[in-house]
């Protein structure tokens, strides 16, 4: 079978990036995503491809080069789910917030929305591709909804995980280290497979794309970002150990980075991970593994979380003891809110719980993010549900220049590795603080030995200081 029209439900971080580069790659595929979320689609549409609501490195360009020719962005879900032969399923899969594994297990409400949407509306036969990260055995779940449709329409389900980082989707999708597809072991399952493989065979070498069971593919999506977290936290507790025994762990990822066993990547110590999937990810598979009774494995993967939530404990702690153990009423800046560079995703970063660490000390907090809107950053405090929504906007200030927010600062914690941060201009910076000047760098980016020469207190993740 050939994919002539897609359809993607969910115009989000993964929705919009991800068709954006299929359509580009295909353009003989009518790809078309959909959302209820009419400012969303709106902004996807906005004829100014800086307005797009995701930020991501080249992502306007490869929007701007097939949007309204092979890209469309639309609400009109039905109709697209009607006109589509393949649906991608790419909506929020966010922890869940109440019931039976609340704090733990995969909120799937929107999951089954879609596919009772798609069993409603169809009435020629779909292949229907998990986009979404899901819990293993999800599919069975989907596959149960839309085989009770008894419009005799036939559907495939497939688990197609997507493995992008955010602040470089583009490139990871253009050039992916692995594509991954799993289905049903049976003729017509394996025919679906064959299609989507089609798909991606258009730009990735057909080696790279990797094709398995359902439950396989699923779990496979969970383990990777629990090993990936894994590292952080590996790397971040022992950034501890180098504080107290003057190793350096920028000095040590290194040294064991270079066994080509361990592999350098994803060991840079900081203030914590963030982003929407890490620890929601984590949880899942700690949920998922506690069910069916395997405590040990369970309690395995929850330290990796329980590492990180000390990190940026210990971060803010950090400030506080640094600042004679006091930051009643002190004007702390911060540099960066974003999770990570090159995004304006902002969810699970480690700021948020930093600065309500400080809040709780009656900091007061000003925000600078190249990326980050102000009413985000309320939006983050504000989910906490820590303190009142006013008492937030109290004690934080966010403002849209960075020198504004350091001056009359007793100190700078810098949250985000921004490029741009390294190349502020130091002395001036220093010269409008208070003094003792700090700078506490969460994410080791500046040149400390330079700032200690302008005459700044700088304490790095890991480091002798
Ligand atoms: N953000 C990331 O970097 C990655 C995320 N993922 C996974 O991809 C999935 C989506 O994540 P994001 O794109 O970050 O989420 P997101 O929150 O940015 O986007 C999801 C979109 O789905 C829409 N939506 C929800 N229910 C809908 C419905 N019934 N009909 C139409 N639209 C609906 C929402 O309005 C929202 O715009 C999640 O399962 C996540 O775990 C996987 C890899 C990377
Ligand atoms: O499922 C997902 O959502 C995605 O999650 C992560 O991608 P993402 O969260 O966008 O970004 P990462 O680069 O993985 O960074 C996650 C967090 O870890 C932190 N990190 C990463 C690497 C490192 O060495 N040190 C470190 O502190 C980052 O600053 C960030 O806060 C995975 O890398 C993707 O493969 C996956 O698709």
């Amino acid at each position: 079978m050939k994919v002539k029209s897609i359809c993607c439900i969910g115009a989000g971080y993964v929705g919009g990036p991800t068709m954006a580069v299929i359509a580009k790659k295909c353009p003989g595929i009518k790809v078309t995503v959909v959302d209820i979320n009419e400012a969303r689609i709106a902004a996807w549409n906005d004829p100014d491809v800086n307005n797009i609501p995701v930020y991501e490195p080249g992502l306007g360009e490869v929007v701007a080069e097939s949007r309204g020719r092979n890209l469309f962005f639309s609400t009109d879900v039905d109709g697209a789910i009607d006109e589509s032969d393949m649906i991608f399923i790419s909506v929020n899969t966010p922890t869940k917030t109440y019931g039976e594994g609340k704090g733990l297990a995969a909120d799937l409400k929107w999951i089954e929305l879609c596919a009772r949407q798609i069993a409603r509306v169809a009435k020629s036969d779909k292949i229907v591709v998990e986009k979404s990260t899901l819990p293993v055995r999800t599919a069975s779940t989907i596959k149960s909804i839309l085989d009770h449709t008894g419009s005799g329409v036939s559907f495939q389900i497939l688990s197609n995980p997507e493995f992008l980082a955010e602040g470089t989707a583009v490139e990871d999708l253009m050039d992916p280290d692995r594509v991954l597809i799993g289905g049903d072991q049976t003729e017509e399952g394996l025919k679906a497979i064959q299609a989507l493989v089609d798909v991606y065979a258009q730009w990735v070498p057909r080696e790279r794309i990797l094709t398995t069971n359902v439950w396989s593919s699923e779990l496979s999506k969970l383990t990777a970002n629990a090993f990936l977290a894994q590292r952080v936290s590996s790397i971040n507790s022992l950034s501890e150990l180098c504080e107290h025994t003057e190793a350096d762990i920028n000095e040590v990822a290194r040294a064991i980075g270079s066994d080509s066993r361990i592999g350098p990547k994803f060991l840079k110590a900081s203030v914590g991970f963030g982003g929407s999937c890490f620890q929601k990810d984590i949880l899942n598979l700690v949920y998922i593994s506690r069910s069916y009774g395997l405590n040990e494995v369970a309690d395995y993967w929850e330290q990796v979380i329980q590492m990180n939530d000390h990190q940026k404990r210990r971060f803010a702690k950090k400030i506080i003891r640094s600042l004679y153990n006091t930051v009643n009423g002190k004007k702390i800046a911060f540099l960066g809110w974003a999770f990570k560079k090159d995004t304006n995703d902002t969810r699970e970063s480690a700021a948020i719980y930093v600065a309500d660490h400080l809040l709780f000390e009656q900091a007061h907090v000003a925000v600078y993010d190249p990326k980050v809107k102000e009413e985000q950053v309320f939006v983050d405090m504000d989910y906490l549900n820590t303190r009142s929504s006013e008492e937030n906007r109290k004690y934080i200030d966010v403002v849209e220049d960075p020198y504004e927010a350091c001056k009359g600062a007793h100190a700078i914690a810098v949250l985000t590795e921004w490029d741009v941060f390294k190349q502020y201009d130091w002395s001036k910076i220093y010269d409008n603080m208070l003094k003792p000047a700090h700078v506490f760098d969460g994410r080791n980016v500046l040149d400390a030995e330079k700032l200690r020469k302008i005459g700044f207190q700088v304490y790095s993740i890991g480091t002798p200081s």
